[in-house]
């Protein structure tokens, strides 16, 4: 049974039995609650509902081997956690390129999940396993020649990746070692630090208008939330990618690095976020980044009806399919 929120008392909705939003530690979907306001302190984030993790033990069942609690290993993330610094590292391992398809996007959210779940889990570095490609954004062919119901599973679960990410109480850092358009982008600006490695042959941004598509308006705002309205407004518009020195200079990402020092300096920034209070940085953090969430939150179904339609026009699929021919027409 997990604790209820220092917040929970009679003057709660749900009292007195604790709703799963006054329940810390609770793993269920998140879904605004109505006790909310009563239960949660004013800015808290709404999706994650794990514990500070600050000062606080590892909570392992016992008799769990040690290396169990350490690294799980999926198809096409690798996790690793390293409990003596509270880090883990997920590396997308999906070849050719880290393609969002519906399966990277589920074991994403699970594997983030459980390190969510597991208390020695304080930050997560985000990083690829595949040489030069970061993530290639949405995995095209799930929104080609599909069904309606295949539409909607496969948007409901980009959703959810950016719900989790962008509301994920540990500190997320992305290490962006190769080009990031679209969705790779989209997971890196979720992020609360972005350093990328100092190639200008690798890309960061958000390029959908060249795909003939348009950014969401939440990943509109993610992209508004790091580099202000002017910039957002000009590279959406132009489905601009950013060659790394050129995002470095718009404040798409925070620092450039040579490749080989990637790792060891998102460790470095990654230990000075956790030397703060974990509550005192996850409340800031919900404070900033609550308003977008909750935009998303209260318009879910609207936003995967539009998806459905949008992407089943015609016209849409049209471009869509020229677009995968112009890359297998240079790939091959
Ligand atoms: C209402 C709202 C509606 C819609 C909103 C939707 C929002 C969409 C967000 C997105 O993320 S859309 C995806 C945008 N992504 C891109 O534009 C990237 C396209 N890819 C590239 O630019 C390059 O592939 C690269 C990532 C720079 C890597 O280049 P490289 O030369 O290393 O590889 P190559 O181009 O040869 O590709 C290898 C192989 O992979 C296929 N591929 C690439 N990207 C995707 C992708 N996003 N989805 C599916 N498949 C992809 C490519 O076709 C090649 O396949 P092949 O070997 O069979 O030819």
């Amino acid at each position: 049974m997990f604790p209820v929120s220092p917040n929970y008392g009679s003057g709660c909705p749900c009292f007195p039995t604790p709703c799963a939003q006054a329940v810390l530690g609770s793993t269920s979907t998140p879904v605004p609650c109505p006790a909310l306001p009563a239960c949660v302190p004013p800015g808290v984030l709404p999706l994650s509902r794990r514990p500070p993790a600050w000062g606080r033990a590892a909570r392992q069942p016992p008799g769990l081997p040690l290396a169990l609690a350490r690294a799980f290993s999926n198809n096409k993330i690798l996790v690793e956690l390293d409990e003596s610094s509270g880090v883990a590292t997920m590396k997308f391992k999906s070849p050719p390129v880290n393609s969002l398809s519906l399966d990277f996007l589920t074991e994403f959210c699970i594997s983030l999940e459980k390190l969510e779940n597991n208390r020695a889990c304080r930050g997560v570095i985000l990083t690829s396993a595949i040489p030069k490609i970061f993530s290639s954004g949405l995995d095209i062919t799930e929104m080609c020649g599909k069904s309606t119901e295949h539409y909607a599973e496969f948007w409901r679960a980009v959703q959810e990746m950016w719900l989790r990410v962008y509301g994920c109480n540990m500190v997320m850092i992305a290490a962006v070692n190769g080009s990031s358009p679209a969705g790779g982008c989209l997971i890196a600006l979720s992020c609360d630090y972005r350093i990328m490695v100092d190639n200008p042959k690798f890309s960061i941004g958000l390029n959908e208008t060249q795909l003939g598509i348009v950014a969401p308006f939440w990943f509109k705002d993610t992209f508004v939330n790091v580099v202000g309205q002017r910039i957002a407004e000009r590279s959406l518009q132009l489905g601009a990618l950013h060659p790394a020195p050129e995002a470095l200079k718009l404040g798409v990402v925070d620092e450039l690095v040579p490749e080989e020092k990637l790792q060891e300096r998102a460790a470095a920034v990654m230990a000075q976020w956790l030397a703060l209070p974990d509550h005192a940085r996850q409340i800031t953090k919900s404070m900033m980044r609550k308003t977008v969430l909750d935009r998303l939150i209260s318009h879910r179904e609207e936003d995967i009806q539009h998806f459905i339609s949008f992407t089943s026009k015609e016209s849409i699929q049209k471009s869509l399919r020229m677009y995968m021919e112009m890359l297998r027409k240079k790939s091959g």
